[in-house]
């Protein structure tokens, strides 16, 4: 559960009353994510959730974040909108951290998502990404190849208490990691985090997606590679070559995917491994004490990642040449 900060009634009130949106009949710690304090803010005018920016999210990059939400809203991507308050406002204040009221977005995430899953969420990516063309605001994607090595710094030490041999293991990837990435892709706006958990599907349907705060400008098939990994692993570290196949048949349907694209998959994929073994490593090396979280396995990336290293091409991922 992420629930770093809590909120007394007083702040909580004093917050609502700058909305329209009517009194407050409960507020939920949201028993899922890692990232930021989530709650399920009931008002009598309805659910919605109100969030309370943590350690990884820097404050200049709000803006960007909210902003994404409503261009994306207005192109037909459904996600949540941002609730502005009586003075035209969607971040505040609250608890002493950032916070934001969004709308409430029905549906579940799948826990054992299907090829068919797969297809849809391929699909949505490629929307999303088609969406977010003509997006005025950018931002650096701080968790790309540059942003590694110094995240890598700051856990190298303790690394070897995870599993004997990572660090080495870790260091080496670097160094091919740096040398090798691409420098020119087909680039925008991407989400960069898009994990079944962020993800809702309503009778079988897609129903919205969520979390955009790792969103950034970076290349398109960057953030085709972080799915492929969220999505098309099993439990014991097998790729499932038919979740793969169909996760990126979905997306070449609203976005075909240019050679240079299919060529640097694997290699991407190599990198969106290690970003997340890194993040993983490094919170669960550092759980701030008394937060409410459950760090997640930083080993099942790199389970991920020595299954990328055994790549030669997109084949491998079910596409045929
Ligand atoms: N707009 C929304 N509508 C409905 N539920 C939501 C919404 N936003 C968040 N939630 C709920 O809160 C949970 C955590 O939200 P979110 O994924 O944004 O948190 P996080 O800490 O940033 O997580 P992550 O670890 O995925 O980065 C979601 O799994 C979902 O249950
Ligand atoms: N989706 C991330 C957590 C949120 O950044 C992970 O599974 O490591």
């Amino acid at each position: 559960m992420a629930v770093y900060t809590e909120i007394a009634d007083d702040e909580l009130a004093s917050f609502i009353a700058g909305y329209d949106i009517g009194t407050v009949l409960s507020l939920k710690g949201i028993a899922e994510g890692v990232e930021n304090s989530n709650y399920l803010l009931v008002t009598d005018a309805g659910p919605h959730i109100l969030t309370l920016y943590e350690k990884r999210v820097d404050p200049d990059d709000l803006p960007f974040f909210i902003g994404l939400m409503d261009h994306l809203a207005s192109r037909g991507i459904i996600c949540p909108l941002p609730v502005r308050n009586r003075e035209g406002e969607a971040l505040g204040t609250l608890a002493g951290r950032p916070a934001a009221i969004v709308t409430f977005l029905q549906g579940m995430w799948v826990r054992r998502p299907r090829a068919d899953h797969c297809f849809a969420i391929g699909g949505a990516l490629a929307q999303l990404h088609i969406a977010g063309e003509g997006f005025e605001l950018t931002r650096r994607n701080a968790l790309s190849v540059d942003g590694w090595r110094p995240l890598f710094e700051r856990a190298a030490d303790r690394a070897d208490e995870v599993m004997p041999g990572l660090a080495a293991d870790i260091a080496g990837e670097l160094d091919l990691l740096e040398q090798s990435w691409p420098s020119s892709l087909p680039h925008g706006v991407i989400h960069a985090d898009l994990f079944p958990d962020n993800v809702f599907f309503l009778h079988e349907e897609l129903s919205g997606l969520i979390d955009f705060y790792f969103a950034c400008n970076d290349f398109l098939a960057y953030d085709v590679a972080v799915c492929l990994n969220a999505w098309c692993f099993e439990a014991d570290g097998s790729l499932n070559v038919t979740k793969a196949r169909a996760l990126l048949s979905g997306y070449q349907k609203v976005r075909p995917f240019t050679p240079e694209e299919l060529a640097a998959l694997p290699l991407l994929a190599r990198g969106s491994a290690l970003r997340f073994l890194l993040t993983r490593l490094y919170d669960w090396l550092n759980v701030p004490p008394g937060a409410l979280v459950a760090p997640k396995d930083p080993l099942e990336y790199l389970r991920k990642l020595r299954f990328h290293r055994t790549v030669k091409d997109v084949s491998a991922y079910g596409l045929i040449l």
